[in-house]
């Protein structure tokens, strides 16, 4: 093969991860040459609905899949958090690439971190998991919507309408970002768990040997051990990202900890668990934290988050 396609969003955090693709492959393999096929997703033009109401996943993959069909690209770079669990026939996830700062970020044009926000502070998300994470911290907490890309939502935080909003540190270190506002404080996992696949990159490709043996270089094992992880536990609790889930895996050299929180959106009532083993875990550890969250009512408690976002909260 002499000509690799690229098939990718419009946004400057998705060119951005085309582009680092596309250097890294260029650099494996000398003689290829990668070209990006810019594209516009439904979730790239509806930009006024939260996700959750309008499908969620696979809002943001679709038009580049529908593509990779057609035989006008091989592969398509997604943050893997944004990644549905299944592919539709004739492509598969072929590469989970190393990932960045797992943690998300608070920003600020006022305040350093979280502790410092004042009672009743109005903070910008539209994740669920954030929204239900950050009110059990700080129930006084005013949380507001907010949607668009990277870029959309600093400028929003800096037009005034919020003391503070929060996004994935990956995104924001990948773009060079942090300087742009004021204060940029990631948060600890003890305190926010990230989304499955936060800050990994994956790489959907169509299903043909060639292509998978040129990508397969950017695999990086130890993202798939983690990530394996959290999308199991996520697929057992067929969580799509209409509901609050947070999930982390890390790996320590051999040992391997995932800890996991669901819950109500307002943070009222959540259920949060962990478990370790080694890293050879990685093929039940996901399922098997599942099990021990679904044996404490977490189906229930997720099929009651979903009934309140879809009605209550916007
Ligand atoms: N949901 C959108 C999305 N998908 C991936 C990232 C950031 C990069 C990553 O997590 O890999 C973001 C932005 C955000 O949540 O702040």
């Amino acid at each position: 093969m002499k000509k690799l396609i690229i098939a990718t969003r419009g946004s400057k955090l998705a060119l951005w991860q085309s582009e680092f693709v596309k250097a890294e492959l260029e650099k494996a393999h000398p003689g290829l040459e990668v070209e990006l096929s810019v594209m516009m997703t439904k979730g790239d033009k509806i930009l006024d609905t939260p996700l959750a109401k309008i499908g969620g996943k696979g809002l943001f993959t679709k038009e580049l899949e529908e593509a990779m069909l057609r035989g006008e690209a091989h592969i398509a770079v997604h943050s893997l958090k944004d990644v549905p669990m299944e592919f539709p026939k004739g492509l598969k996830l072929g590469v989970i690439t190393k990932r960045e700062d797992v943690r998300d970020a608070m920003l600020s044009e006022k305040y350093g971190c979280l502790e410092e926000l004042p009672q009743g502070a109005v903070v910008g998300t539209t994740s669920l998991r954030r929204r239900m994470q950050l009110l059990s911290l700080r129930p006084d907490l005013v949380i507001k919507n907010l949607r668009g890309n990277v870029n959309t939502r600093i400028r929003k935080l800096k037009e005034g309408e919020f003391d503070a909003i929060i996004l994935a540190t990956a995104g924001i270190n990948r773009l060079g970002l942090a300087s742009e506002v004021r204060y940029f404080s990631p948060i600890s996992k003890e305190h926010i768990i990230p989304a499955s696949g936060q800050a990994a990159l994956g790489i959907e490709i169509v299903d043909d040997a060639e292509v998978e043996d040129l990508v397969s270089v950017l695999n990086d094992a130890d993202a798939i051990v983690e990530t394996m992880v959290e999308r199991d536990f996520v697929t057992l609790l067929e969580g799509g990202c209409q509901v609050p889930i947070g999930v982390n895996a890390q790996v320590f050299g051999d040992f391997l900890h995932v800890k996991a929180i669901i819950g109500l959106p307002d943070g009222s009532e959540m259920i949060s668990e962990a478990m370790s083993g080694t890293r050879a875990d990685f093929v039940t550890l996901g399922k098997a934290l599942a099990q021990k969250v679904i044996d404490k009512g977490a189906k229930e408690l997720l099929e009651r988050a979903e009934k309140i976002a879809l009605s209550e909260i916007f």
